[in-house]
């Protein structure tokens, strides 16, 4: 062996074996040092055998393939433009999914040779649990743009590599896969792959817009850049809105300007987001000039020049890649006359044929402007909120904030603050500017409480206080703040049984349901097969698919009861569009709960591969059924996921806990950590 690997494993020995907590800290090289301690510590590689980049047989390459097929043809295009600009100078380009597995590659045919040598070619398995530290299977771990240069790699097989990474995102935010530009030979110094480092990130963003184009085709886009006379190429924040103005899609750079995930933003007005108003947004799509924009709410002074794209196919209805209700004027262009169409559009929007949400619509209707406090009572994952923001889109106040509150899930510690807010320097720990408390947030718009029967008792005494006087007083405040409040909460718990338990207090309950609207549970709604089109349609698009539903498996969702609701139809769609990528979805991809197939057992199942990926010895016991079907389900929710825990506990309805405790129980592990 030469001398300079020998070094390379003692080097890398030396790090990967020293105790992790020793190696706090940011930058590129806290980064490789963390994944060469991961290698060794969790993944038990072992760098003083070096061992060549591991190749799937090519049917399981497909496999992988025709998981993205729609999402990889937007990132070729994106692939070979940026190859373009860097195949002179001896790189190549790879695209991985979220597993590590390469799908696609470009690189120059004459070296083709050398580059399957080094493992740089399609069916490459660049997981940092086979690969070790590496561009793709480090960037996976970090979710973001990284670059593994020569000998930051863990396997020394790999030290004469230098690779950068960006990770690949879809609408959702979940993680789609990776774009790796790498070199087989490169000057020493790290800094060379500065300029290759911003290229694969300034082209990653683009095949992600691309793709978040792609997917919101039958939408408006409004694009929102810094570089005036650029917006239209350059823009890089991305809402997709539906006829109303609401957000139905973020993009990566929207998500980051204006925090949090995805699904925060999605079914927001973005009159809220931003200081703009329908008409300007009309006005815009009209025009198609570009315009100054403020952003709102808590990015105020952020300026922007704003264009809107207009839907795909003039004419057509901006409401999801199946809408089938036949064309519609484009509401962002409809002029004034027709916002009352728009308002009902909301509410309306939630049901299809069924007596009884048609009653509870028409109702709600009545009473939103009425200054009522409505109480929304129904089980869990019926659509309280969803129909909270609706109430508030229809309502007078549609431009106002809707501020959303859910009283079981602030920490206790924190509840008080987080809604009255705080004066400068009340507490420890605090903003030193002190902050507007999330009822004074609401002002004029619409709060929203939900798991309203959670909120402590003591905190319902201070509550009822506020709905009394309409004022709110903040901690460390000597006087107390005026709000103009419509409150809108929510529950899946009986309050009364909560009254005679002494756990609610019975004069807020009747300050809170002024009028209380009761959602059917999905088992008892007639127009079940409009819900399931209308969210297969979403989560296709959210996806980047281009699906459709097997009748068959329509008749097993509609024979399923349903007892998550709404959102149990809604994960085991989206379970169902992972198993089934861009092919129409079958009975065989349903979660096995709802296509009533006996969950097939961990030992026999054809795909041994990825079993074994996910469990470290088949399912404890054998002769246990039921826990074997447990162990399967949860391991293709995992997958489905990719291995995201917080969303696999959403899909199964179970908290992360849980659901740690059961990949304990049934031996499963994380991929990257076996
Ligand atoms: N009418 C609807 N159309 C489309 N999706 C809906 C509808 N109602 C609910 N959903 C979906 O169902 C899921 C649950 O909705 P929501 O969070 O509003 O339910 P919830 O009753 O408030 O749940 P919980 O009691 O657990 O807070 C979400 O993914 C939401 O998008």
């Amino acid at each position: 062996m030469s001398s300079v690997r020998s070094r390379h494993i003692d080097n890398v020995v030396r790090i990967g074996t020293a105790n992790a907590s020793s190696l706090s800290g940011g930058g590129p090289q806290a980064i490789i040092h963390k994944s060469w301690t991961r290698c060794m510590q969790q993944h038990g590689l072992d760098p003083t055998r070096p061992t060549p980049t591991r190749i799937l047989p090519s049917d399981l390459v497909r496999d992988h393939q025709q998981r993205m097929d729609g999402f990889m043809r937007v990132a070729r295009a994106g692939m070979q433009d940026l190859y373009g600009r860097v195949a002179d100078l001896g790189y190549m380009l790879l695209l991985t999914d979220a597993e590590g597995i390469t799908v696609d590659y470009i690189g120059n045919p004459a070296s083709e040779s050398q580059f399957k040598a080094a493992g740089l070619y399609i069916g490459a398995d660049w997981n940092e649990a086979h690969a070790g530290t590496c561009g793709v299977g480090t960037c996976l771990v970090e979710q973001a743009t990284i670059t593994c240069h020569q000998a930051e790699h863990f396997d020394a097989t790999h030290i004469a590599l230098t690779c950068t990474a960006a990770p690949l995102r879809a609408p959702s935010g979940q993680l789609l896969g990776v774009l790796d530009v790498s070199a087989l030979h490169s000057p020493q110094a790290r800094e060379s792959q500065h300029l290759v480092q911003h290229l694969t990130a300034m082209y990653a963003q683009m095949i992600e817009d691309a793709n978040f184009l792609r997917c919101f085709a039958r939408h408006a886009v409004l694009r929102l850049g810094t570089v005036p006379g650029l917006v239209e190429v350059s823009g890089h924040v991305m809402f997709a809105l539906d006829d109303d103005g609401v957000v139905c899609g973020a993009n990566t750079g929207a998500r980051r300007h204006f925090g949090g995930p995805a699904a925060d933003l999605v079914g927001q007005p973005i009159t809220q987001l931003l200081d703009i108003g329908m008409d300007a947004l009309r006005r815009m799509a009209r025009s198609g000039a570009s315009e100054p924009v403020t952003a709102g709410g808590s990015h105020r002074n952020a300026q922007f020049q704003g264009i809107l794209i207009p839907p795909k196919g003039a004419g057509t209805v901006a409401s999801g890649p199946a809408a089938t209700d036949g064309p519609k004027p484009q509401a962002l262009v409809r002029s004034a006359d027709h916002a009352d169409t728009r308002r009902s559009d909301a509410l309306d929007r939630l049901l299809g044929d069924d007596a009884v949400m048609r009653r509870l619509v028409d109702q709600s209707k009545r009473l939103v402007d009425s200054h009522v406090p409505l109480l929304i009572r129904g089980e869990t994952g019926t659509g309280k909120e969803v129909l909270a923001r609706a109430l508030h889109a229809y309502s007078a106040r549609a431009a106002q904030p809707f501020v959303a509150v859910n009283c079981a899930s602030i920490p206790e510690s924190l509840i008080e603050s987080e809604l009255f807010g705080y004066m400068p320097g009340s507490f420890t720990g605090g903003r030193s500017k002190g902050m507007k408390g999330l009822i004074a947030q609401s002002d004029g718009g619409t709060l929203f409480l939900d798991e309203i029967g959670d909120m402590p008792l003591a905190l319902q005494t201070r509550l009822l206080r506020v709905l009394a006087e309409s004022e709110v007083l903040p901690l460390g405040a000597e006087r107390p703040v005026a709000v103009r409040l419509n409150v809108i909460a929510a529950t899946h718990r009986d309050l009364r049984h909560a009254i005679a338990d002494g756990r609610f207090r019975e004069d807020l309950y009747y300050r809170l349901a002024g009028a209380t609207l009761a959602l059917p549970p999905l088992r008892a709604r007639k127009d079940q097969a409009f819900l399931v089109r209308k969210l297969f349609a979403e989560e296709a698009c959210t996806l980047g698919l281009n699906a459709s539903l097997d009748p068959e498996a329509l008749r097993s969702l509609l024979a399923h009861d349903w007892p998550g609701n709404i959102r149990e139809l809604r994960n085991a769609l989206r379970f169902a569009l992972a198993q089934a990528g861009d092919r129409p979805v079958v009975v065989a991809d349903l979660p096995p709960e709802v296509s009533g197939a006996p969950a097939p057992q961990p030992a026999e199942r054809s795909d041994t591969a990825p079993v074994q990926q996910g469990l470290r010895a088949p399912a404890a016991d054998a002769a246990h059924a039921a826990e074997d079907a447990g162990a399967t389900r949860l391991l293709q929710a995992l997958k489905a996921n990719q291995w995201n825990i917080a969303s696999t506990a959403r899909t199964l309805q179970r908290c992360r806990a849980t659901i740690y405790r059961q990949m304990e129980r049934y031996g499963i592990t994380q991929p990257h950590l076996l």
